[in-house]
């Protein structure tokens, strides 16, 4: 039998998504969710596209392990389980792949110690996409195991965009630079975008906003990324739904020194309990929304602020591309709450941003323009999936290109 099936996992800090996918058309097989990882209320929802069944349960699954032996047992439920003789290989969302990784890579003892050794700089992630990686390796140890690396697409940023204003000698000790993450999301919807347009992806420079729970902005010239919002760490840049984003680093030594609070305490503060959840309670946009439309002045706060600093960054990268083709919204909130997408460019005319408030309202699950027909800027709305641009890379590698394996650290 052939090898056509890939099956991605992106494991985040509380959830695992998946998906099956055949790639001889890129169809998906089965996709599905497992959410609040340790709590009491933990949910798994899986929807086999084969026979458009869906199944949901509820009650507690501790941790990530939990989570993957759950995966594999719904998938074995419709005849799609990880012994499948048909799939080729299993593709991993990795978040911080640091200066080494640039390209997606088969996993072996010498990238997991790599993908650990990173782990204090993607705490939310890196560790989550570890376990996913040593869970589903015990389950398939023949197969290969690709990780795709969310920081892989900004490793074209140019030094000046890359490195902070610090001491050069402490900042290559330490490896302190800006990574940017999201990157397959971005690398995924600028060359939509570029489709939408009619255009080949070298020929058009886009901003894309990647607003889902981690917030992120990058400015791609010609289908490579020359700037990204967030940092060393996924902390750096948007308001996002529980992440500070952009603040004065003196900021943290206030918060030590005066505030008497411990520097786990402060990361704690800036990665979980800040952004919209920190300013008025809720992460989720669209509760935030529900709150504005009964005249919460506190959400509206938090919008606004939310706001303010995508406008920022619209206009930042837009200097640092000089011309923009199109501005893009993506991701859960970008995808879904055209509030914000009108928002973020009202009162950018002179920049030849609009947004139609028709098309802007219309609700939809494919790439679509919503700027007037006469902008001198597209504004587009396209929705990413990064689980089908690893699962693309992840069987490009596995061969059936040019038949080896290649690891960045070989
Ligand atoms: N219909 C909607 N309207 C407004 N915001 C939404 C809607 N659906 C989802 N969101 C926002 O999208 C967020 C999740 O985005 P997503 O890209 O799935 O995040 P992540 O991958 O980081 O978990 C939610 O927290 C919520 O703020
Ligand atoms: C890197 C990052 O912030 O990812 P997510 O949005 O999935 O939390
Ligand atoms: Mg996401």
């Amino acid at each position: 039998m052939s090898q056509t099936h890939v099956l991605v996992l992106n494991s985040g800090s509380s959830s695992v998504k998946y998906q099956l996918l055949d790639m001889r058309d890129s169809s998906r097989l089965a996709v599905g969710l497992v959410e609040r990882i340790g709590e009491q209320t933990s949910r798994i929802k899986h929807t086999a596209l084969t026979t458009g069944c869906t199944r949901e349960q509820n009650g507690p699954v501790a941790d990530h392990q939990a989570a993957l032996k759950a995966v594999a047992e719904e998938l074995a439920r419709d005849g799609l389980g990880l012994d499948s003789p048909e799939l080729a290989a299993i593709g991993h969302r990795v978040v911080h792949g640091g200066m080494f990784f640039s390209e997606p890579t088969v996993i072996d003892d010498a990238v997991l110690t790599e993908i650990e050794r990173l782990i204090p700089v993607a705490p939310l992630h890196n560790a989550a996409n570890l376990t996913g990686i040593r869970t589903a390796m015990a389950l398939r140890p023949d197969l290969p195991h690709v990780a795709v690396f969310d920081t892989a697409f900004h490793t074209t940023m140019p030094e000046h965009a890359a490195r902070y204003a610090i001491d050069t000698k402490i900042a290559d000790r330490h490896r302190v630079r800006r990574y940017g993450f999201h990157g397959t999301s971005h690398a995924y919807v600028s060359r939509e975008t570029a489709k939408l347009l009619g255009k080949a992806p070298d020929e058009v420079n886009v901003i894309v906003l990647h607003l889902g729970n981690g917030a992120s902005a990058s400015a791609v010239r010609g289908g490579r990324c020359v700037d990204t919002s967030m940092g060393l760490t996924p902390l750096e840049g948007l308001v996002m739904g529980t992440r500070s984003g952009d603040l004065d680093p003196a900021v943290i030594f206030h918060l030590e020194r005066v505030g008497g609070m411990s520097m786990d305490e402060i990361d704690t503060l800036l990665n979980k309990r800040s952004g919209l959840f920190g300013l008025c309670g809720d992460n989720d946009m669209r509760e935030i929304q529900r709150r504005i439309d009964e005249g919460d002045a506190q959400a509206r706060l938090a919008f606004d602020i939310y706001i303010h600093r995508l406008k920022k960054y619209i206009g930042a990268y837009y200097a640092v591309l000089g011309r923009v083709d199109a501005i893009v919204f993506t991701a859960g909130v970008g995808e879904n709450a055209a509030p914000v997408r009108e928002a973020a460019v009202m009162g950018l005319e002179e920049l030849g941003l609009a947004v139609d408030g028709d098309l802007n309202g219309v609700h939809g699950d494919e790439p679509r323009l919503i700027s007037p027909a006469d902008a001198r800027v597209a504004v587009a709305v396209v929705p990413t999936d990064e689980e089908l641009e690893i699962a693309t890379q992840t069987y490009a590698l596995v061969g059936k290109g040019n038949g080896t394996y290649s690891t960045a650290l070989a």
